[in-house]
């Protein structure tokens, strides 16, 4: 079995990747530089980067990376990809270059997400200092934070990331919009680390390429001064402030200049797996989330 460590990165696609400076910079309080190739990376700590955005003609998610603890983690995920008969493509080195890892193993799976899986993070000596007074990302061992992924194929990309990359299911929700329709699931995803999900997979389409990503700072004065900037720049906001009920975290939701959502937050579960129990939680939030100020607008209102 193979194992997998956290969520490390995410790459997004922007038509003008500037854009990411500013709300890197003035809205999520990260630093942001240009790249070479002519995109953007953001680094929310040690990291050179967390969110890299590549130039490119969508506002959209491009890919999701995660980490193995080295390179016979790595040999491992190939036997095991090749045994499933997944097929992948491994990078050449500008790849690895502009990705700074070692190796890394392309994969798109069952309903037709990209993710990135490597060995070998490059580390420079670059501290992490907020432009904005964030005080630090709550990264580290737990990775990035979450990424929201559609799953339209849903029984084959849950089994996908279950039974082939040993991801645990933390716990489920089955979304309900329309009482007469089935239930839309939403399973919440974690892999070799204490962070309640990494990966959460929807039932639903998202043309951004994904519903949200989630970065946790470590207090409440952080997300409310999240929120004031979000307000003062004028990014859209995609649901209001409140907490969820399954993994705990108080947060807001906004979009970002791919188009995707990212959600602002604090206080999210550590959980200790071996002693955990699998819920269905029949509420999305303990309080808060009106999700109809963004996700559910209603379009056709007069
Ligand atoms: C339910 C839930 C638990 C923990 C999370 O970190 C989390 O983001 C969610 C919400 C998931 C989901 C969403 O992202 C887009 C809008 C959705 C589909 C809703 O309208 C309800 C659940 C929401
Ligand atoms: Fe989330």
């Amino acid at each position: 079995m193979v194992e997998i460590r956290s969520l490390a990165y995410v790459v997004a696609q922007c038509r003008d990747p500037a854009r990411w400076v500013r709300y890197a910079h003035d809205v999520l309080g990260a630093m942001a530089s240009t790249t070479d190739e002519g995109g953007v990376s953001v680094k929310l700590d040690a990291r050179p980067y967390r969110i890299l955005v590549e130039q490119g003609h969508e506002d959209r998610y491009l890919a999701s990376g995660w980490e193995l603890a080295g390179k016979e983690a790595f040999k491992e995920l190939q036997l095991v990809l090749d045994r499933a008969g997944i097929p992948f493509e491994l990078a050449n080195e500008i790849l690895c270059t502009s990705r700074k890892v070692n190796a890394l193993a392309r994969v798109t799976d069952p309903s037709g997400n990209r993710h990135e899986f490597f060995w070998g993070p490059q580390l420079d000596a670059r501290p992490f200092a907020s432009p904005q007074g964030v005080p630090y990302f709550v990264t580290g061992e737990m990775g990035l934070g979450h990424t929201v992924l559609p799953a339209l194929n849903f029984d084959a990309t849950l089994e996908f990331f279950t039974k082939v990359l040993g991801f645990g299911v933390s716990d489920i929700f089955n979304f309900r919009p329309d009482p007469s329709a089935p239930a839309i699931p939403i399973h919440f995803l974690h892999c070799a680390n204490g962070r309640h999900h990494s990966l959460a997979l929807a039932g639903f389409p998202s043309p951004e390429g994904c519903v949200h990503i989630m970065l946790e700072v470590p207090g409440m004065s952080d997300v409310g001064r999240a929120h004031d900037r979000m307000q003062q720049h004028g990014v859209k906001q995609m649901a209001t402030l409140g907490q969820h009920l399954n993994d705990k975290m108080t947060s807001f939701y906004m979009q970002t200049p791919s188009t995707f959502a990212l959600e602002y937050g604090y206080g999210g579960l550590v959980c200790d797996w071996e002693r955990h129990t699998v819920f269905e939680a029949t509420e999305v939030s303990i309080w808060g989330h009106d999700f109809s100020v963004g996700f559910n607008e209603k379009k056709d209102a007069a």
